[in-house]
């Protein structure tokens, strides 16, 4: 069922915003169609907040525009400056704000009375909208009398009430449990797509990203590290730090130096450079599964040095922490768990050439160097 909100398209341009001496967001450019699920995805303090606060109105960028649709909403110089209340754009926070002395049903009218909806409009629309989030039963209870994760559930509910075209979501799972955060998140996706608005949606959690988003941007310090699909994104990483954030496990990477076309980590050689690779270091990309224990081996080419340090079992598979001579934790994939103790040396045997090369120093992917 929709309830009719148009969706819009999202386009930000070169946004910015500064904080006195400080770069919150630093120049950052995507384009959604309608009915997207955008997540802003990144490390603690890489201005995801700060882009969704500007989208919201609550910030204003200090370069840059953004655009809802056809409209710009917000412009660096100031110009064309659209108040929040009128952008069509609803926003859910961490902690949920609700009105303690109003009942749920009220909590959730209220929007819809300081926009001058008449009473006769309001009522159908509560009773939907209580429906949609099933907490029709909830309706005459105060927000001191239902769990967070109901709160969290009649504030989606007020937040989608007037029908907003953009729905910006600030980490909303994070005060829920474990088991709650993920039917949530299945909930959230239904009720994104019955309202058929765009969605942006902020979290530094890559699981989340990846089972709810239709687009990522995944960010590092104010930047856009890599904007693609959950499997643009998981498949084809653009810089070693897209490869290590995104993945379950995520993607080993190795520093290698390149002696006379080889590559050379840890003391061994890793292999074949690639082409066109000068002397210097460049950084090797090896997913889980492509890594394989060796217990007891002579370390020795193709094979690193590395002593185990634990297994846990993920889906139908195991993965094995094990740690490289520097301290680095590195992840195998295999079906069966290892035979082996906290402690023990093992060899870390590679595949014949790495999943992707990135150039050496920024993290970026070397040019044609993935494989
Ligand atoms: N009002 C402000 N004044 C000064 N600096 C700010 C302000 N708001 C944010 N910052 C800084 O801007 C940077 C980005 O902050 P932001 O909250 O957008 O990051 P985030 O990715 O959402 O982080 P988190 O996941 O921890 O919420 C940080 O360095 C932060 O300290």
């Amino acid at each position: 069922m929709r309830s009719g909100a148009p969706a819009a398209s999202l386009t930000i341009t070169d946004l910015r915003k500064d904080f006195g001496g400080t770069t919150a967001v630093d120049g950052i450019s995507l384009e959604v169609p309608p009915g997207s699920f955008l997540v802003l995805l990144g490390p603690s303090g890489c201005g995801k907040t700060t882009t969704l606060r500007m989208l919201a109105g609550l910030e204003d960028p200090t370069g840059g525009e953004i655009r809802f649709g056809d409209r710009v909403i917000a412009r660096g110089d100031g110009t064309a400056l659209v108040a929040p209340s009128e952008r069509g754009a609803g926003l859910v926070f961490q902690s949920y704000a609700l009105w303690p002395h109003k009942t749920v049903r009220q909590n959730i009218e209220w929007p819809l009375v300081v926009a001058r909806r008449p009473r006769a409009e309001r009522r159908p629309r509560v009773e939907e909208v209580l429906e949609m989030l099933a907490i029709s039963d909830l309706a005459e209870r105060y927000p001191g009398e239902i769990s967070g994760g109901q709160q969290q559930r009649v504030a989606i509910a007020r937040m989608i009430a007037p029908e907003p075209r953009v729905l910006l979501f600030d980490e909303p799972l994070s005060n829920l449990d474990a088991r709650l955060r993920v039917e949530t998140r299945g909930e959230l996706v239904r009720i994104h797509r019955s309202t058929g608005a765009t969605s942006v949606y902020v979290t530094h959690d890559q699981v989340e990203a990846m089972t709810m988003a239709t687009h990522i941007a995944l960010m590092k310090d104010g930047r856009i590290e890599q904007f693609g699909t959950p499997r643009e994104l998981l498949e084809s990483p653009r810089t070693a730090f897209a490869a290590t954030f995104i993945g379950t496990p995520p993607a080993n990477i190795v520093e290698c130096r390149v002696e006379g076309g080889r590559l050379r980590a840890y003391g061994v050689d890793c292999g074949p450079a690639p082409e066109g690779a000068g002397a210097g270091t460049v950084t090797a990309m090896y997913r889980a599964g492509s890594l394989a224990p060796a217990p007891g081996a002579e370390v020795g080419p193709g094979c690193l040095p590395a002593t185990f340090a634990d297994q846990v079992p993920m889906a139908d598979r195991w993965v094995l922490g094990v740690d490289l001579p520097d301290g680095t934790r590195a992840h195998i994939s295999r079906d069966a768990p290892a035979d082996l103790r906290p402690g023990d040396a093992l060899g870390v045997r590679l595949p014949a050439a790495p999943d992707a090369f990135f150039g050496a120093g920024d993290g970026h992917a070397a040019a044609g160097a993935a494989l």
